[in-house]
């Protein structure tokens, strides 16, 4: 069988590089078991009980797709992890019989990242879901990866602690790690990247690791190599992560939000490339273009100004917060800004940013049924102005429905096309636009994804953002972990 496929690709006599690498993996991939049998399933309820073992359709249907437009894929079979133990003993089964394995979080991932591609064993983490500790002191605290972001903070609260990391969804934290996530407050407490201490993580072969060191939580660390960021925004490529110890930080003493208008984008984002030129910390700095204010408005009754928005938050001591909004006030007025709000109440600023965080749902209710097709890209803030009004200009030269929403603070921006999940004529078109949109961003010395992912709908933008030798390397460090490719195989490369 092998042999045949080998004949059929060497009579082939042209394909490129990236042929080159799919068809290298396809081989590969063939070496995976495809479909497991009964006996395969029966070793895993040895291991975690029978209760948390599913083969039912709906909940191997739940599990083959994220958030996103991209098409389910479907794993074998479903388990529950319940220890640590159980994870190891699971990574070690599927690694001896070549069976693919994808660790699931909570499933909102935008990029595909949970989709079976090859079948095999999907890894639901929910169950372990104890908050291990809380060092008040030290403003760190360790999760096992079933906590989600928002219990995590409830769980804070009486500490007067929280965790900023906010992607909009109630993800978990792991899954954030996983990710690389960041969302609306990266712009002043950084991405998972800048605020993960340590994360025990379970490598395919059953081993466990400490990315830090048994039990490290120091804020810096010098010692060899950063395991511990190999692993941020590995995309359940290289191992489980069953424990991440992360940052925290103090509940702002007061909080300033603010909603202003601009009738060009490119008044609206000089705006922010200033605001950011002038050192003053934003807590949040949100661009939502005109017909992102349309889709919210219709979404939820609401009357906004239709025109391009920047919604503005500050956090800080009472002292001197006034004089870093009164700053940024004058460079609005400057650059034409016109219909600024305040909030400071906690009601006033959840009814302000209504807006922003509905985003996603107004948007996928322009195409009823729809699923959020989102690209990502993050550029050098210098630069932002002319990626977005490049990017609004091609989406109406296209004539496609795409808002535009993002974390501008950051140079991070999304473009939000609804998608029919199977609609290829449409799919086409969109990912023509996304692709411009990424090499854009690369020509700006930016990147395709500030926060999403590779996952399935990136992989080409990947290979040219790294170039061969860079994806070669990548593919050499996923050898050293995970030498059989059982690593929820076909995400991020080909
Ligand atoms: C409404 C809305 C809005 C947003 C977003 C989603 C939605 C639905 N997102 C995306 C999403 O919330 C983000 O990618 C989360 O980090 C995914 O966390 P889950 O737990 O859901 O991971 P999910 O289960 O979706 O998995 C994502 C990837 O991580 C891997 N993984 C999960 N748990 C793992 C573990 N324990 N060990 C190893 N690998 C693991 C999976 O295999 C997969 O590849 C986002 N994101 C963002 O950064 N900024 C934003 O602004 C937004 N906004
Ligand atoms: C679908 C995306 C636009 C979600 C997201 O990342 C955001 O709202 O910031
Ligand atoms: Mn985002």
């Amino acid at each position: 069988m092998l042999f045949r496929q080998l004949m059929k690709c060497l009579k082939q006599t042209s394909f490129s590089l990236s042929d080159y690498n799919t068809k290298r993996n396809f081989f590969r991939a063939v070496q995976l078991q495809a479909n497991i049998p009964g006996t395969f399933v029966g070793s895993l309820k040895s291991i975690v009980g029978d209760a948390n073992v599913s083969t039912a359709d709906a909940v191997r249907d739940q599990h083959g797709h994220d958030e996103s437009h991209h098409e389910v894929h479907k794993p074998d079979v479903v388990v529950f992890a319940e220890s640590l133990e159980h994870v190891c003993k699971v990574a070690k089964l599927c690694n001896d019989n070549k069976v693919p394995l994808i660790p699931f979080g909570s499933g909102t991932g935008l990029e595909g990242g949970v989709n079976a591609l090859q079948g095999g064993v999907s890894l639901n983490m929910s169950k372990m879901n104890q908050v291990v500790k809380v060092n008040a002191e030290d403003f760190d605290c360790t999760v096992q990866p079933g906590v989600m972001r928002i219990a995590l903070n409830a769980y804070l609260r009486d500490t007067g602690l929280w965790f900023p990391i906010d992607p909009g969804a109630d993800a978990s934290i792991c899954g954030m790690c996983a990710t690389s996530a960041s969302g609306t407050n990266a712009v002043r407490y950084g991405t998972m990247k800048e605020n993960v201490l340590n994360l025990q993580v379970v490598l395919p072969d059953g081993r466990v690791i400490e990315t830090a060191g048994k039990g490290k939580r120091s804020r810096k660390t010098s010692a060899g190599y950063n395991l511990t960021n190999l692993f941020v925004g590995s995309e359940g490529t290289l191992g489980i992560i069953t424990e991440a110890t992360i940052k925290l930080y103090g509940i702002p003493e007061k909080t300033i939000a603010a909603v202003c208008h601009f009738d060009s984008v490119q008044e609206a984002v000089d705006t922010v490339v200033q605001i950011m030129q002038s050192g003053i910390s934003m807590a949040k700095l949100e661009f939502l273009d005109d017909k992102a204010i349309e889709a919210f408005n219709k979404y939820s009754k609401f009357n906004m100004k239709v025109a391009h928005s920047l919604f503005l938050e500050f956090h800080g001591p009472a002292l001197g917060l006034e004089d870093q909004f009164n700053t940024v006030k004058e460079l609005i007025t400057s650059n034409n800004g016109s219909g600024l709000q305040i909030a400071t109440d906690e009601d006033e600023r959840k009814r302000l940013w209504k807006a922003r965080h509905e985003m996603i749902w107004a948007c996928t209710a322009l195409l009823p049924g729809s699923k959020p097709y989102s690209t990502d890209v993050c550029v050098p803030i210098s630069t932002l102005p002319k990626v977005i009004v490049q990017t609004k200009k091609w989406i109406e030269e296209a004539n496609i429905i795409g808002p535009i929403v993002g974390h501008v603070g950051d140079g991070n921006f999304h473009v939000f096309f609804p998608m029919m999940r199977g609609d290829k004529e449409t799919y086409e078109k969109v990912q023509d636009l996304h692709f411009k949109m990424g090499f854009l961003a690369m020509e700006m010395n930016g990147t395709c994804t500030g926060e999403h992912g590779i996952g399935m709908g990136k992989r080409k933008l990947l290979e040219k953002e790294l170039g061969p030798t860079g994806i070669e390397v990548m593919k050499e460090v996923k050898k050293c972990f995970d030498p059989n490719g059982i690593m929820n195989p076909g995400k991020v490369f080909f």
